[in-house]
């Protein structure tokens, strides 16, 4: 095969800068999201002249020099051991600038290459910005101007931030002031386990009205409180979406498979692409891999998309990326469209 007669003669270290639009505030259980951050990179070189690279997505084995393309990554599967998983990501890359396909066609072309894109960075800015509400309206305007069509608004201030019952009321203040500014955009909520579900069900009673695509990680993973989150969504179109947060993945697909949970949100590079690969047919549900961090990650999430399908939206980061030249993918009204270059389209400086 003709990963076969590819070697890895060396293995390179880099790192990349990622820079948002602006400070990202507080959620329900974490503080300041900061402006960006760094993050660990591999470049992997062969002896035939290739390169393939991607986020570091664990530790990267070192003793891969002198073995061939073929024996680390199956373009039908990805990685060949567990041991490989750090390099997932810059092993995908490599064998699709080899096999001259991007990653969208080795993971099965099987869904659209473009793809809805929701803005993942509205966070509590009502907490550290003056203006109350109107600072997160303001960041909903900003990201509107950059394209985005639909808004994932954080919610669970009640949480950890302000007393209970104002933190609930705020949310509600919040989600209906988005919904009143931007009557056509898509609106999700995330609260990132900040309620229990008698309190997220009177959230939901309070804001019925405002048509929400889809509300994330309500309260801690619980068989019993999804299931009856779900009774009380009958009848609605939202969705209900799980499993970023340290997931349990066989209790949460026997969860998705009785119903009660519409979208599955394994983290793109922590749970990885070949994990995808390997659950994305056993899911009974919808998936949307977790992209929060990198903006990056939102652009591998959406080769997972277009690859394997099942996926209705993906969570977009705004920002940018420091010496990654990431021009082949077009972004307009709130869609992005992955390009048909080998691997992920994407060149390090
Ligand atoms: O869905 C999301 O983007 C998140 O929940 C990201 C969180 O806000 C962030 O604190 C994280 O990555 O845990």
């Amino acid at each position: 095969m003709t990963l076969d007669r590819h070697f890895v003669h060396r293995v390179e270290h880099s790192t990349i800068q990622s820079r948002y639009p602006r400070t990202v505030g507080r959620n329900a259980r974490l503080g300041s999201h900061g402006n960006g951050g760094v993050d660990d990179v591999v470049i992997l070189h062969t002896d035939t002249g290739k390169t393939g690279w991607g986020l570091a997505a664990g530790p990267v084995p070192e003793e891969v020099v002198g073995r061939s393309v073929g024996e680390l990554i199956d373009p039908a599967t990805g990685v060949t051991e567990p041991g490989l998983r750090g390099l997932d990501f810059a092993l995908h890359d490599l064998a699709g600038q080899i096999l001259d396909l991007p990653v969208h066609a080795l993971l099965g072309g099987r869904g659209s290459t473009t793809i809805p894109i929701y803005d993942g960075a509205i966070y509590f800015a009502d907490l550290d910005d003056a203006g109350g509400v109107d600072a997160v309206l303001a960041h909903c305007a900003a990201d509107d101007a950059a394209g985005y069509r639909a808004f994932k608004l954080k919610i669970g201030r009640g949480n950890r931030w302000m007393d209970r019952a104002a933190g609930d009321a705020r949310d509600i203040e919040v989600t209906r002031a988005v919904r009143a500014a931007y009557p056509k955009h898509r609106i999700l909520v995330d609260a990132n386990d900040g309620y229990d579900c008698d309190g997220f069900i009177e959230y939901l009673e309070a804001v019925a009205d405002c048509d929400l695509y889809w509300v994330e990680e309500p309260f801690l993973d619980d068989a019993d409180d999804l299931a009856r989150l779900k009774k009380h969504l009958q009848g609605s179109q939202t969705l209900i979406a799980e499993g970023e947060s340290n997931p349990d993945l066989e209790p949460l697909l026997e969860i998705a498979a009785n119903g009660d949970i519409d979208v599955l949100l394994m983290d793109v590079v922590s749970f990885g692409l070949t994990s995808w690969r390997e659950v994305m047919p056993r899911i009974a549900c919808q998936a949307s891999p977790h992209a929060w961090g990198l903006p990056l990650k939102t652009l591998y999430a959406a080769q997972l998309a277009a690859g394997l399908g099942n996926v209705p939206t993906v969570e977009g980061v705004p920002g940018t990326t420091d010496g990654v030249d990431t021009s082949a993918y077009r972004w307009a009204d709130g869609n992005l469209t992955v390009p048909d270059r080998p691997g992920f389209g994407l060149t390090l400086a």
